[in-house]
């Protein structure tokens, strides 16, 4: 029987007077890799932030696994945007990924053989194990990214969270990243916030499209229709059996930059 991992029935967040999420209706199967667009401001980190139990609904109920999200949030592990560091920081490849064991601990219980047992499988998992004494500073992006995914997945997650993991990290380098996210996959249900549909369609299973309102149907066909009532303003569509990306002009000066972004990628 398939497990719905995340659930969300009628959710509606605000942030102050502000509706930033509206009646969000969701259920994602366990396994899934679903890839959740929209425009800057449409609400998807702050859908990860309920999932987390950082904010709640003021309307509708969340589940993960099945659990109210304070019980059900300890099967989730999150990345999050890569954020500036300071390179000075003292703190090792191995350090940063230990503390994903950290909510596992009972408080004051030190860490043990089996937290340093995980830290080394995820490190290898993500192919950092050759690294785990560097300090974190000295390491690319996309090295860092795999340490920040390697310290999500050393909680044991049976959920992963990713907002924009592939930011500021270029072309192969994502791919890479995108791969390894597959394999995760293979045990994993994996969420992923991007704003490169391009990028994420040849691996993701599910795509939803998010702007206050979702748009979610369980496949990664999404119209133009979708798209354009997502982003509110013309997107052209190529499908090839998988959602692309625009491109022709694009002539919403909020998206201008993402969408030529996308054309120029396509179009190498
Ligand atoms: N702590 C907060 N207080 C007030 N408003 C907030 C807060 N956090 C986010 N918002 C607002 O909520 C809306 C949704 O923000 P959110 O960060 O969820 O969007 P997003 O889709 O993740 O955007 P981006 O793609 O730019 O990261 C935005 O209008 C934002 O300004």
């Amino acid at each position: 029987m398939v497990t719905q991992a995340i659930t969300l029935n009628h959710v509606s967040v605000k942030y102050h007077q502000n509706i930033v999420l509206e009646d969000i209706n969701l259920t994602i199967d366990e396994g899934d890799f679903v890839g959740l667009i929209g425009p800057n401001g449409g609400g998807k980190t702050t859908l990860f932030k309920v999932l987390l139990g950082l904010i709640s609904p003021y309307q509708g109920e969340a589940k993960i696994l099945g659990y109210n999200i304070l019980q059900g949030r300890r099967y989730i592990g999150y990345v999050p945007q890569l954020l500036e560091l300071d390179r000075g920081f003292p703190i090792k490849v191995a350090d940063v990924v230990r503390m994903g064991r950290l909510g596992k601990r009972p408080l004051l219980r030190r860490y043990n053989a089996k937290d340093e047992e995980i830290v080394t499988r995820t490190l290898d998992q993500v192919g950092m194990l050759k690294l785990r004494n560097r300090p974190i500073g000295e390491l690319s992006g996309g090295q860092r990214q795999r340490v920040y995914i390697a310290r999500a997945l050393a909680s044991e997650p049976r959920i992963l969270l990713l907002d924009e993991p592939t930011a500021n990290i270029d072309s192969q380098v994502q791919k890479s990243i995108y791969e390894l996210l597959r394999e995760i996959n293979e045990l994993i249900t994996i969420v992923i916030i991007s704003h490169d549909i391009g990028a994420i369609s040849s691996y993701v299973k599910t795509i939803g499209c998010l702007n206050r309102r979702l748009f979610y149907h369980g496949d990664k066909q999404i119209t133009t229709e979708t798209i354009e009532k997502t982003y509110q303003c013309p997107v052209d569509l190529i499908a090839h059996g998988v959602a692309h990306r625009v491109l022709s002009e694009h002539n919403c000066p909020l998206h201008q930059s993402e969408f030529k972004q996308s054309n120029h990628k396509q179009k190498k």
